[in-house]
């Protein structure tokens, strides 16, 4: 059952338990403008709060996952005004305004894990809840951290898991030992708080950390407001100094793992989409490397100087070959759904730890394509798709958005898709189904 609190406000689709999906008429033509990045809406918004000064974020996403970011801060006490897509932030220098609270993460990985350190880093107490499925969602390995550190914690139901009491009494700073194997988000949410620290902080990496470039994007936002926190490949080490963000005006890219979508449909339709305000060599969103493995299959793709991206389609998605997710693990799904009209079987790997995300994806990925009649193996870190034709189906989609939003591309080479729960792509693209009508592919709501 989908965690219906977590829904928003700025959530879509309300009362609304089914939507079926047909092919459209011709191929999908379109230029296609994406809303801001949900990664970097999130650390924009935490890092000005934090800073000195007032900022200005243009080109915020305007989703369940921003809306929950936030509300917190304006929980904490920050004043924080939306003007359309513009977030014009006054920080606190650190010290927030509303010691004690309540906040609520809803269903956001990245307040979730961002939220903690920077509260850590602070003087107060509050009380952190979130979705019911973030209460199964890891999160032990940052707040070890946090208690280290010099942070009070209280477990409210499971130990190490929210809900909880976390008491802030300032972070001690110097070495902290981190694991990030199971999320790249405990090591950005503990840089994003660590200037703030009582003394510069060496942040130790234990083991691999998964999809890293979510790491590197923290680093570059931290630098954007004026904190230039160091890294050390080789020692697997950040080396935060001590000081305080200080205000800036900032414009935010588009969410590629978003515009990914777009580009698949233009994949599988041997239609064209154009996206714009994406530097293909320059960006740092990790599922860019969707467009090299769209050319794989077989996909014209263009990588406009101005910003452009172009994708024209092809008549038949070539496959037979492996590709490890381990970057960009937010595409399994994606590629996964275009896989059945590939020529060869895709295998997807290095992916383990999205069993860990808005549900245990590879299990659910696999449920889904097998009740298609699509034959599929699945692995402990990923899962093997092999070419066939999608029965018609109702599917699920787990109260998670790329579910969603990858099956439904399904629907648009296949009749009969039909899915329940389209609200739940409210946490990162609550216009998705209107994109895809506006495409002209056949969309039906169910109540
Ligand atoms: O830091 C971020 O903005 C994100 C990090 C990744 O999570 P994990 O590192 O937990 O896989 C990614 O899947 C998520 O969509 C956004
Ligand atoms: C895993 C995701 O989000 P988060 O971890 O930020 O909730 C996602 O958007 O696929």
């Amino acid at each position: 059952m989908p965690d219906l609190e977590a829904r928003s406000p700025w959530s879509v689709h309300q009362g609304i338990h089914q939507v079926k999906i047909s092919p459209p008429r011709l191929k999908v033509n379109s230029v296609i403008r994406v809303s801001g990045s949900k990664s970097l809406t999130n650390r924009a918004l935490i890092i000005a709060a934090m800073a000195e000064g007032i900022s200005r974020i243009e080109g915020i996403l305007r989703s369940d996952d921003a809306y929950w970011c936030i509300e917190s801060l304006r929980e904490l006490g920050i004043d924080l005004a939306i003007e359309g897509d513009t977030a014009i932030v006054t920080g606190c220098g650190g010290k927030w305004p509303a010691p004690r609270g309540q906040l609520y993460v809803g269903a956001a990985g990245t307040v979730a894990r961002f939220l903690p350190a920077a509260l850590a880093a602070g003087q107060g107490e509050w009380t952190l809840t979130g979705s019911k499925r973030m209460s199964e969602r890891p999160i032990e390995q940052l707040l070890m951290a946090l208690t280290d550190q010099g942070a009070g914690l209280q477990y409210l139901n499971q130990e190490h898991a929210y809900p909880f009491v976390l008491q802030g009494n300032g972070l001690n700073g110097g070495n902290v030992q981190l694991a990030g194997n199971l999320s790249s988000q405990f090591v950005s949410g503990l840089l994003v708080a660590a200037p703030y620290a009582n003394q510069p902080m060496t942040i130790h990496m234990q083991g691999v950390t998964v999809q890293r470039e979510y790491v590197n994007m923290t680093i570059d936002m931290m630098r954007s407001f004026g904190v230039e926190a160091a890294e050390d490949l080789e020692q697997n080490i950040y080396h935060i100094p001590s000081g305080k963000y200080s205000a800036c005006t900032i414009k935010l890219e588009p969410d590629i793992s978003t515009c990914c979508y777009f580009w698949a449909m233009a994949a599988l339709t041997e239609g064209y989409i154009r996206t714009e305000g994406i530097y293909a060599d320059r960006t740092r969103q990790p599922d860019i490397e969707m467009l090299e493995v769209l050319e794989r299959m077989g996909c014209t793709v263009v990588r406009g100087e101005d910003g452009a991206v172009e994708v024209h389609g092809t008549s038949q998605l070539r496959g037979g070959f492996e590709l490890s997710m381990a970057r960009w693990s937010d595409q399994t799904l994606t590629i996964a759904a275009m896989a059945p009209f590939a020529d060869a079987p895709i295998t997807m790997k290095d992916a383990a730890h999205i069993r860990h995300h808005e549900c245990d994806r590879i299990s659910a990925i696999c449920t889904e394509l097998r009740k298609l009649s699509i034959r599929v193996e699945e692995h402990a870190d990923g899962l093997t798709v092999y070419p066939g034709h999608p029965e018609p189906a109702l599917l699920d989609t787990y109260d998670d958005h790329r579910m969603a939003m990858a099956l439904s591309l399904i629907g648009l080479k296949a009749e009969g898709i039909t899915i329940l729960d389209p609200g739940c792509i409210s946490k990162t693209c609550p216009d998705y189904f209107s994109r895809l009508r506006e495409l002209g592919a056949g969309i039906h709501f169910f109540a």
